[in-house]
């Protein structure tokens, strides 16, 4: 039996299920859904970091998986279904996302986290809708999710390790399934259960219905335009995009909002190119001009933060151009012109009544906000724009030049150049810090040294996270001088200290853990042997060294970024950045044994090494 007015509206059509989950095959087969199954090949492997919020990110990789699947239909049957389902299950906790563990000491990790605890789980869902026009792949894409909240008991060590050996954990998200075992460990569940099992079959049905009302009516489903910021190419056809994207047939009132995170729009692109379908570029030429156009959305993204275009729109309804030029002390024309381009970036919402933050611009882009990126960006649009502007006379002569300038001239910064580096570096730590203080147990560990640790971000993160632990942050005079200007905590902790010295030269302060986090990645190889050769030998037997070191792209990690140009976070090194593995193998090399890597959120990957007896 089937429920006409919803489930209904599918039955005469060609659904497939883009999933291998046996449990969301039973749910929607429960409810008298036809469908084939055709689990995606999708690697859920997206930069965690780069999502403002996790429902963001399970939405994308639900989107992602459902794309893949329609596409390889497409192109294999030469009919494409009628429409593709694509879901992703994820449990967000302290910041966190955990996805299905991939050993048992990493199911082990998660329900240790989630023990004792709320925590929330979010199923994204995408429903692809797809037509064959003209031989080519056309797609239109809702999207949205569904948020649970669970409680845990206090979990005993005894029943985590019956729990991970029955094996249950090791498909699931968060590592247990509350329809079966897993459901011991929970005390109350707020929200919808089947969410938490892999799909929100409430939701999907109220989609459905508010998808298939009259033709035309507000909510017919949405076209797909473009996954990504979408690249520059003039300035004018940013502008056409925000006229397109606003005037051009409805969209639903929370297809790709409700995902939080910047919404893409692009000018004049060929639909079927951009959800992978056909790709007629070579991706070198695609890259080439990407490369070529780039530095005119830094520069307007560089500028509207430091016009504070983001702070004069953070927690405000829609302001108007004039508005925020009065605000900014600007001209009209020249705000209008700034505004509608970063609209067309993503970064604002536009309307009838105005321009808004969008939720990563609050969130990143404005200079008060607790994960506010404010100070990277003027160090990209100082120093960095400035070096880059000297860069030719700088190759003819014959000049030292590197994409980051300041930290490797220390000696011949002034104290603001000093500062600007600074504010940029604590942005990117307090981001990352609780992915790099908990991607491995640190409790055995009393005292930690971070080398390099700047203003003590993660210093301030280490302390909360281990009450035993004390830390020392070493870095330069200059920098330890300043460090008091950035306060992480309304209550320091009395267990940060401060050290003043210089890595390359000066005897290290003792520890029995060193941190080292994104220092190294573009540092050539002679150096970087130099620095953990000097970390080695102030390491006692039974000392830790935890190294966490930007990630490379996964394309890159694969070795396909030889068609590619090179990440641009490492640019400069003239080399693919070096992976976990890489660093492993120095670690080991140097003496240090059970050597382990992990991913640290979206950006990083964390190599932690205990040092042996000599
Ligand atoms: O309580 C429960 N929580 C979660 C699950 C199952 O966990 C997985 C989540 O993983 P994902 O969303 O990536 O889906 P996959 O299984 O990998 O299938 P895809 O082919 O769609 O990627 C999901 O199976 C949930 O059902 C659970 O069973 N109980």
């Amino acid at each position: 039996m089937l429920l006409c007015p919803v489930i209904g509206k599918l039955q005469h059509k060609r659904v497939v299920l883009a999933s291998s989950s046996p449990r969301r095959q039973e749910i929607l087969s429960n409810a008298g859904l036809r469908f084939e199954v055709v689990p995606s090949r999708f690697k859920e492997q997206l930069h965690k970091a780069a999502f403002a919020t996790p429902h963001a990110y399970a939405v994308e990789t639900a989107k992602q998986k459902a794309l893949e699947v329609a596409s390889r239909m497409h192109q294999k049957d030469l009919r494409a279904p009628d429409v593709v389902i694509g879901a992703d299950t994820i449990v967000a906790v302290g910041g966190l996302i955990l996805e299905k563990p991939v050993d048992k000491q990493d199911a082990y990790r998660m329900l240790l986290r989630l023990s004792g605890k709320e925590h929330s789980v979010f199923t994204g869902v995408t429903i692809v809708h797809c037509r064959s026009k003209d031989g080519q792949l056309d797609t239109e894409v809702s999207e949205f999710y569904e948020e649970t909240t669970v409680k845990f008991s206090e979990l005993s060590e005894e029943l985590l390790w019956e729990y991970i050996d029955s094996g249950e954990p090791m498909d699931k998200a968060g590592g247990y399934g509350i329809q079966a075992l897993g459901g011991m460990l929970v005390e109350y569940v707020r929200g919808d259960f089947l969410n938490v099992v892999g799909f929100p079959l409430n939701r999907f049905c109220k989609e459905l219905a508010r998808l298939y009302r009259a033709p035309g009516a507000p909510g017919a489903p949405r076209r797909v335009q473009r996954d990504s910021i979408p690249a520059v190419h003039t300035f004018e056809e940013l502008g056409d995009a925000d006229a397109e994207g606003s005037g051009s047939g409805p969209a639903p009132a929370n297809a790709g909002r409700e995902a939080g995170g910047v919404r893409p729009r692009a000018p004049r692109t060929r639909e079927a190119d951009l959800n992978g379908v056909t790709d007629s570029q070579p991706p070198l030429l695609a890259g080439l001009l990407e490369l070529m156009y780039g530095f005119k959305a830094s520069k307007v993204l560089l500028t509207a933060c430091k016009l504070n275009v983001f702070d004069v729109l953070k927690d405000r309804g829609p302001l108007t151009a004039a508005d925020v030029a009065r605000k900014i002390d600007a001209s009209v024309g020249g705000t209008e012109h700034l505004l509608d381009i970063c609209a067309a970036l993503g970064l604002l919402d536009k309307s009838d009544r105005g321009y808004s933050n969008t939720e990563t611009a609050s969130l990143h882009l404005a200079s008060d906000s607790e994960q506010s990126l404010h100070g990277l960006a003027a160090y990209h649009d100082g120093p960095v724009w400035g070096a880059f502007t000297q860069l030719g006379r700088a190759v003819r002569e014959g000049a030292a030049w590197t994409p980051e300038p300041l930290p490797q001239a220390p000696h011949e910064r002034s104290t603001e150049e000093t500062l600007q580096f600074m504010r940029a570096s604590h942005g990117l730590s307090k981001l990352t810090a609780q992915h790099v203080a908990t991607a491995f147990d640190l409790s055995p560990f009393t005292s930690a040294c971070h080398l390099g640790g700047c203003t003590g971000a993660l210093a301030h993160k280490l302390v909360q996270e281990y009450p035993r632990l004390q830390v020392t942050v070493f870095d330069l005079p200059e920098v330890v001088k300043l460090a008091g200007d950035f306060q992480t905590d309304a209550q320091p902790s009395e267990r940060v200290h401060f050290v003043p010295g210089d890595l390359s030269s000066d005897s290290l302060p003792p520890a029995d853990l060193y941190v080292l986090c994104s220092l190294l990645h573009d540092w050539p190889e002679d150096r970087l042997h130099g620095l953990l050769s000097r970390v080695s030998g102030s390491c006692k037997p039974g000392a830790g060294l935890l190294l966490a070191e930007l990630a490379p792209a996964e394309e890159e990690a694969a070795g396909g970024a030889a068609r590619r140009p090179p990440g641009l976070r490492t640019l400069g090194t003239g080399r693919r950045p070096r992976g976990p593995g890489r660093y492993q193998r120095l670690l080991q090399r140097l003496g240090f044994q059970d050597v382990q890597a992990a991913r640290a959120g979206g950006l990083l990957h964390v190599v932690l090494g205990t040092r042996a007896a000599p």
